[in-house]
């Protein structure tokens, strides 16, 4: 049964001429959370996004919100929001013009639009920069001025296509912390299209993982990066060993991997390359079959014995870390 707030994919397909973009997808967003939607670019994220938003039809399948079927409404009577990657602000209006834009056509007299443009200047900390043109804003200013000309709407679910990719990298980690706090503050659902592993594991309740126009896996951002189920998950979230055994497929965190003597681990193998980063060395050795294995081992262990390119070494690890693969 839905349930406030529920938003449900049922079975949504996008078809652009020939090309499938969205096969069939099923997903129940938890109420009140932040989703990543994480995949490769053309995985079909941002149709599945724009599909939920109403500025795409769904060709197949049912959008639910709160237990109503929005699939076929305009997008200003779903409850959605969506805040698009270059904020598409309008260059003539004040930010306070921007953010009350969406309350002047619905027809909302100017005292009280700006009054409510006002609270939400307030909510993403802008107050002081209400009569500012969007070109006299930094891009996070203008990032956030978009967040509030999506929240003024009140939706009961914010969708945010590639928020932060305007964003030089500094910026990007400060606003992402920023978007976290908000989500939780308005308690509504944030779903955010990121094709950055590291964005969605920093920011999401939920990763849901796309590739190839269906969802590989969903889940706690822990339980995708810990225990992928498909190779494809596994190598996409990077961090991981896709190892061959006689017995199926698996994965296995870098950093899982221990360096023994040879003979003393699991495999022997051969150091092909050693790469220093800092925290950890990461050292790439070869087992047979060719396969190649990464182990990430802390700085100060490695140089207790360290390894050179050519040196046979030992891999080790506990069975417990080990996640066999389904596909
Ligand atoms: N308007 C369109 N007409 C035709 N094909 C489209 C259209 N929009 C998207 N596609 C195709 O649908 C597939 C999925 O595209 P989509 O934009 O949803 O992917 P994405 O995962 O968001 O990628 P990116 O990260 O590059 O934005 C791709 O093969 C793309 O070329």
């Amino acid at each position: 049964m839905t349930k406030k707030h529920d938003l449900e994919l049922v079975k949504v397909t996008k078809r652009y001429g020939q090309t499938v973009a969205v096969d069939a997808i099923q997903h129940r967003f938890q109420p009140s959370s932040y989703t990543c939607l994480l995949g490769p670019s053309g995985c079909g994220k941002s149709s599945t996004l724009r599909m939920i938003a109403g500025h795409e039809s769904v060709t197949e399948g049912a959008i639910l919100l709160s237990g109503r079927d929005i699939s076929a409404l305009p997008p200003a009577q779903r409850g959605t929001a969506m805040m698009f990657q270059n904020y598409a602000l309008f260059p003539h209006l004040s930010v306070l013009d921007n953010v009350a834009f969406s309350l002047k056509m619905k027809g909302v007299d100017v005292k009280e639009r700006h009054t409510k443009a006002g609270e939400m200047l307030e909510l993403v900390d802008l107050t002081a920069l209400a009569d500012r043109l969007p070109d006299q804003l930094s891009g996070g200013q203008q990032q956030r001025v978009a967040l509030a000309r999506a929240l003024i709407t009140r939706p009961e679910v914010l969708l945010l296509d590639e928020p932060l990719s305007a964003l030089d990298p500094f910026l990007r980690i400060r606003m992402r912390g920023e978007l976290k706090k908000l989500q939780k503050e308005l308690g509504i659902s944030f779903i955010h299209v990121t094709h950055g592993q590291d964005e969605a594991l920093a920011l999401a309740d939920e990763i849901v993982v796309m590739n190839d126009a269906v969802i590989e896996q969903a889940g706690s951002a822990r339980d995708v990066f810990n225990a992928p189920t498909t190779r494809f998950v596994a190598q996409f979230m990077g961090g991981h060993n896709v190892i061959a055994l006689p017995e199926g497929h698996f994965a296995i965190r870098t950093d899982a991997v221990a360096i023994t003597a040879p003979q003393k681990g699991r495999l022997d193998a051969q150091v092909t390359a050693v790469e220093y980063q800092g925290t950890h060395v990461s050292l790439l050795s070869r087992i047979t079959g060719d396969q190649e294995i990464t182990a990430l081992v802390p700085e100060a262990e490695y140089f207790t014995t360290p390894h050179h390119p050519g040196d046979r070494i030992g891999l080790h690890w506990d069975a417990k870390n080990l996640h066999q693969l389904t596909a």
